[in-house]
C-alpha cells in the first residue's frame, strides 16, 4: 500500500481467537517501525477490544470508537474507555 502511494495504511480484522488478536499486533509493531506512513490496526469483536485499547503501544496511529452507545461495528468501545486505556497506558510508560 506504502508504495502505491498510500497516505495511511489501514487494516480491520473479525479474529478467530486470540493468537490472531496477538499476531496483528506484532505485525502492527513491525509495520510501525518499517513504514513512513501512519498505520492503523484494529481487531473486531470481544476478542479485539484489547488491539483498539493498546493499539498505540504497539504503533496504530488512531482506533475507531463510538462518541454514544451505537457503535457502528462489532466491539467498538465508547470513546471514554479509549481515552481511559490510552491515560493508564501512557503514564506506565
Ligand atoms: O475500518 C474501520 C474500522 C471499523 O470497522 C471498526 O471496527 O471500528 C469501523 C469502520 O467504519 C471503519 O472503516
Amino acid at each position: 500500500m506504502e508504495t502505491a502511494g498510500a497516505d495511511a495504511l489501514k487494516i480491520a480484522v473479525t479474529p478467530a481467537d486470540a493468537a490472531d488478536v496477538a499476531r496483528l499486533l506484532r505485525v502492527t509493531a513491525e509495520a510501525s517501525t518499517a513504514l513512513t506512513a501512519p498505520v492503523i490496526t484494529l481487531s473486531m469483536g470481544d476478542l479485539g477490544l484489547v488491539s483498539r485499547l493498546t493499539g498505540a503501544v504497539f504503533g496504530s496511529a488512531l482506533t475507531f470508537a463510538t462518541p454514544g452507545d451505537r457503535p457502528s461495528a462489532p466491539g467498538q468501545p465508547p470513546i471514554g474507555l479509549v481515552r481511559e486505556a490510552r491515560r493508564v497506558l501512557a503514564s506506565s510508560r
